[in-house]
């Protein structure tokens, strides 16, 4: 799986240390066997995991390039087994991440990854965004988040651990709709979007797309509502 993650970055066309392919190719290997008796991703061929988590999480890296200063802090939401937080951690050790999700199995992964590959820039948080908000408001400069939910939830769970000024990178496959929809949330959370990346998987050209959401001033400290309230009644 070496030369096909080596072929498929060179496609991207995103520069990546020797250091951190041979972590990502490691990740891939706990990955791999953690899933053999762990259901942590659907996906289970090789070429499979590396295109679609590997360098579906590596298209968003090409794209946040010009906005990472070093220093940063960044929080993915609902990472799963790492996707994209893990990638990014991994690419840029100048950033601290905070990976989020609300599943034990998945984060007790993520610190056995963290501890394998010695990463010293990834703080692992077993919660739900409603609650691990407190103490958490305006703290990060980037947010990520991909295959949790429509647009206007999500919007809900990131925006307001947003520094102002920070920027929300959600992956989506489409995204016209969901943006329609999210207009009143984009509003409600004093943000607006600013732009659409479109890329396409490296091997099977599979479209996705990446959103840039600029956080413009701070937000009512009532979102994001409780209860499961985001998902349940969409803002
Ligand atoms: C479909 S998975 C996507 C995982 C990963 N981001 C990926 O793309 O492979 C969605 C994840 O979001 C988590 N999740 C959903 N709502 C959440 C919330 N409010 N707070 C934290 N995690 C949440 C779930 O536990 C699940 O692991």
């Amino acid at each position: 799986m070496r030369e096909y993650l080596i072929k498929g970055i060179e496609k991207i066309g995103v520069d990546i240390s020797k250091e951190s392919i041979e972590k990502l190719l490691k990740y891939f290997q706990i990955l791999k066997e953690y899933n053999s008796h762990t259901n942590l991703t659907a996906i289970r061929d090789d070429k499979g995991i590396i295109e679609k988590h590997f360098l579906d999480s590596l298209l968003v890296q090409k794209n946040i390039l010009k906005y990472i200063k070093g220093n940063e802090k960044a929080i993915d939401i609902g990472t799963g087994a790492g996707f994209p937080g893990m990638v990014l951690a991994i690419v840029n050790t100048n950033i601290q991440f905070t990976l989020l999700d609300s599943v034990g199995k998945k984060t007790k992964f993520l610190e056995i990854t963290k501890k394998e590959l010695s990463l010293e820039n990834v703080e692992i948080i077993n919660d739900r965004a409603e609650n691990y908000i407190n103490g958490n408001r305006e703290k990060y400069d980037f947010g990520f988040c991909r295959g949790v939910s429509k647009l206007n939830v999500i919007l809900e769970y990131e925006i307001p651990f947003l520094k102002v000024n920070g920027r929300f990178f959600p992956q989506k496959l489409e995204y016209e709709e969901e943006l329609k929809e999210a207009e009143n949330a984009l509003k409600v959370l004093n943000s607006e979007y600013i732009e659409v990346y479109n890329e396409k998987l490296p091997y099977s050209n599979d479209k996705r797309v990446i959103l840039n959401i600029l956080k413009k001033s701070k937000n009512d400290e009532k979102y994001p509502r409780k209860n499961g309230r985001p998902l349940k009644k969409p803002l």
